[in-house]
């Protein structure tokens, strides 16, 4: 049987078909540089220029590299994956060419880095790839780990490792504890000094026999199950993150430059949205006025968020409840708004926006339209209860705020789906429509 980690033929045209490839053509990669993992160079992590004008961008792709000179997927070899291991969890220093190197730095963990038993790539849509690491520690007791490899890589800190182990640090366990952080310098001749230096790799506990809350959400509505208890306490977590974030890392004043940057990101997604969908096209004034009306009002504190928090983000934990997940925030948002303070209420915003998308999902699927939408308006409003009570504070002062934020990831969503699966983009375009009915 073929080797499932085998690259057959050219490697730009096997990244041009990973699902982690942001571009849909391969034409314009270049391997830029190359960082050594092993002495014989044999397991060595790429670095991959797509120089294509609106997609420029930088990935990391590890491969294993046999006697007979073809290349293995790095994540799915043993080889890979061992070596990984050790310098994430021995802190260990790894050196290429000028400017190129990578460090692992334990962060909670002691004692000597883990050995390898097994490993498998996690299967499914996913934006980076995940490895579930069976291991055992030196005293050989068993030790499940979940090994992110981030492949679009960015000049600075990757909010994903910084918020997760910030949580964990301040005691929380709504999140994976984290263990150990993989960071990397590569040429970028953007950055400053001409080299870049961000995340490359996370290890985390993995969190055996969960299910995610798009799927216990999912279930629950299609057999018209309450979903009332679990969504309160969705949003009780979610308040708990937020207060944790907001002591844990800097917050900001939401000053006239923090609303207008809003205003502005927000102005230009809802041009995007204008330009793929034709109905967001047509209601174009009415979008724009309920965004300046929503930001206009009061505005709590800003702090750091999750960023892209929907249903898929989370995990049911058996004797644990709801985990969160996945804190790089919104794909399509650039690194550098991703990881500046911004409104809780976004968060808040996106959750109720999945609720939307459970009961979208049904009525496209056939389902009973009106049963799914007062499914998802009580799973709202069980979630709201359930971060005001948390929080100590009611939102409805705010409520203008939400309803623009929850205009503006509907808008997001509507260019998400249209590039991405235009299957589903009826369930974001309705949503607008929708949203601006509610406020005329
Ligand atoms: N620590 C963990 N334990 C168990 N499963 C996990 C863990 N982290 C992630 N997962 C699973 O992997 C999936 C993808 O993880 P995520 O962090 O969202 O990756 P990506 O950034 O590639 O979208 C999650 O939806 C969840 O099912
Ligand atoms: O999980 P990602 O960080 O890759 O997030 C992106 O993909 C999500 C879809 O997988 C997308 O979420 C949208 O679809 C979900 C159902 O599949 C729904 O629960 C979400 O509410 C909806 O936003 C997300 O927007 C996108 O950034």
């Amino acid at each position: 049987m073929a080797d499932p980690a085998l690259i057959p033929g050219p490697l730009p045209s096997w990244i041009a078909g990973q699902r982690w490839f942001a571009n849909t053509v391969g034409d314009a990669l270049e391997v830029e540089s190359t960082l050594p993992l092993t002495a014989d160079g044999a397991v060595r992590t790429l670095f991959v220029r797509d120089r294509t004008p609106g997609a420029a961008a930088v990935y990391q792709v590890p491969v294993a590299l046999d006697a007979d000179g073809s290349l293995r997927d790095g994540p799915r070899t043993d080889e890979f994956v061992r070596v990984l291991l050790a310098v994430l969890f021995a802190g260990a220093v790894a050196e290429g060419d000028a400017g190129v190197g990578a460090e692992g730095v334990p962060i909670g963990w002691s004692g000597p880095p883990p050995a390898l038993r097994a490993a498998r790539v996690l299967s499914g849509e996913q934006s980076n790839t995940s490895i579930i690491v069976d291991a055992e520690r030196a005293d050989g007791s068993p030790v499940g780990l979940m090994v992110k490899v981030f492949r679009a890589l960015h000049d600075g800190e990757n909010p994903d490792v910084v918020l997760q182990s910030a949580i964990a640090a301040a005691g929380s366990d709504r999140v994976p504890a984290t263990y150990a952080a993989l960071v990397g310098s590569w040429p970028d001749p953007a950055a400053p000094g001409g080299t870049a230096r961000g995340h490359l790799a996370v290890a985390q506990e993995f969190l055996p026999d969960t299910r995610d809350a798009w799927r216990v959400a999912l279930d629950a509505a299609r057999t018209g199950e309450d979903f009332s208890d679990r969504a309160r306490d969705l949003g009780a977590a979610t308040a708990e993150v937020h207060r944790v974030l907001a002591t844990a890392l800097p917050t900001a004043e939401a000053d006239e430059v923090a609303r207008a940057a809003a205003l502005g990101s927000m102005r230009s997604r809802a041009e995007q949205a204008a330009a793929l969908v034709p109905s967001i096209d047509a209601a174009g004034g009415a979008v724009l006025a309920t965004l300046e009306a929503g930001l206009a009002g009061p505005w709590p504190p800003l702090q750091r968020i999750h960023g892209d928090y929907h249903l898929g983000q989370v995990l049911l934990v058996p004797d644990r409840g709801w985990v969160l997940l996945d804190f790089e925030g919104e794909p399509l948002r650039p690194m550098a708004e991703r990881t500046a303070p911004d409104l809780a209420l976004r968060d808040v915003a996106g959750m109720l926006r999945s609720f939307d998308y459970v009961a979208g999902t049904l009525a496209q699927e056939g389902g009973d339209a009106d049963a799914a939408r007062s499914w998802a308006d009580q799973a709202r409003a069980a979630f709201l209860a359930g971060y005001e009570a948390e929080l100590g504070a009611s939102l409805a002062p705010h409520a203008a705020l939400l309803a623009a934020l929850e205009l503006d990831k509907a808008l997001y969503e509507c260019v998400y789906e249209a590039r991405n699966r235009p299957a589903w983009l009826p369930i974001p375009e309705l949503a607008v429509l929708r949203l601006l009915e509610a406020v005329a």
